[in-house]
């Protein structure tokens, strides 16, 4: 038997999409994997109910099936799904590295990102590999074509779960096909000014290029309180406040020594909209953990 720990993960970081991801240092999902001739799956823990037991539906079922390594697999999650916290991709990343280390296949993590993706579109329709990026390695990830680049910054995060599902499958359906020069130029400046600012583990140049004119708009309505929300941590000492991933989670990068009056504000605002809201105080963490 094999267990395996994958954290929680909120991608695109407003200004990019399908391209940027970080892994939180909590919530995670617990994965553990033994040996059978067919694939079987049980889910158990946060919002287990409304995960997919059909190895076809689900995404560690997708994962074995790109490894050849059929196998009973439990899933406890600690992530719920339809979060924006790569609940999906969790589960992805912790099966592919259990199932690799159960059948001794030897890949290295870079290798798994791909595979892992194969999950992702078992859930959304698209192999995005922007959640499991993070969730296999740790840190801040950059995805592209050409592989996966990474750097573990030191961040004071805070994400916050109001009590409404956002399917990333749906999320995906409004983002625009297309985008002006203007558009892209700005959100090519913001992307860059982000990247810098994790690689100095600078909470103010990361805050700045979070801001995105083209997908996290497109979202908003998807999101009831997202603008009020957003003010209040930015006035409570966040440097920046976008949409995690494809919603409805909220993630703020904080100043040091904000994140408790960050996560309250934020909490207080989608309370004044009707909504209730959980805030986890976090920062990046690391990737997927192999237990004995
Ligand atoms: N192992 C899994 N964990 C979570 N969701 C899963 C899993 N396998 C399939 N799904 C499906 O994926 C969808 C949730 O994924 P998604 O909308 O991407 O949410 P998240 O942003 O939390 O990853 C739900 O429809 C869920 O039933
Ligand atoms: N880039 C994807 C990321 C989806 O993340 P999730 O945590 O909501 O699954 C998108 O924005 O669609």
């Amino acid at each position: 038997m094999v267990t395996v720990r994958a954290p929680a993960t909120s991608a695109n970081l407003g200004s990019g999409f399908d391209t940027f991801g970080l892994a939180l240092d909590r919530p995670a999902d617990v994965v553990r994997v033994s040996k059978a001739e067919r694939t079987t799956i049980e889910v158990t823990g946060a919002g287990a109910r409304y995960i997919p037991e059909d190895p076809k539906r689900n995404t560690v079922g997708a994962v074995a099936e790109a490894l050849d390594a059929p196998a009973h697999i439990h899933i406890d999650k600690g992530v719920r799904p339809a979060s924006g916290l790569g609940s999906s991709a969790a589960s992805a990343a912790a099966a592919a590295v259990a199932l690799d280390e159960l059948y001794d296949r030897g890949h290295t993590r870079e290798e798994l990102v791909p595979i892992a993706a194969e999950g992702e579109a078992a859930a959304s329709g698209d192999a995005h590999a922007d959640n499991v990026a993070p969730a296999l390695l740790g840190g801040f990830t950059v995805v592209t074509d050409d592989g996966v680049t990474r750097v573990s910054p030191d961040l004071s995060l805070v994400a916050c779960l109001p009590d409404i599902v956002v399917s990333t499958r749906d999320a995906r359906k409004v983002v625009p096909e297309s985008a002006s020069m203007a558009d892209l130029v700005e959100t090519v400046g913001n992307a860059s000014t982000l990247a810098v600012g994790m690689c100095r583990d600078d909470p103010t140049l990361v805050g700045r290029g979070m801001d995105d004119p083209l997908v996290t708009p497109a979202r908003a309505d998807l999101i009831t309180g997202s603008g009020t929300v957003r003010e209040a941590a930015l006035d409570a000492g966040a440097t920046g406040v976008t949409v995690s991933g494809a919603g409805p989670t909220m993630l703020a990068v904080c100043r040091p020594g904000t994140r408790r009056s960050v996560a309250a504000a934020m909490v207080d605002a989608f309370d004044e909209v009707g909504v209730d809201a959980t805030a986890f105080q976090t920062g990046v963490g690391d990737g997927a953990t192999l237990y004995d």
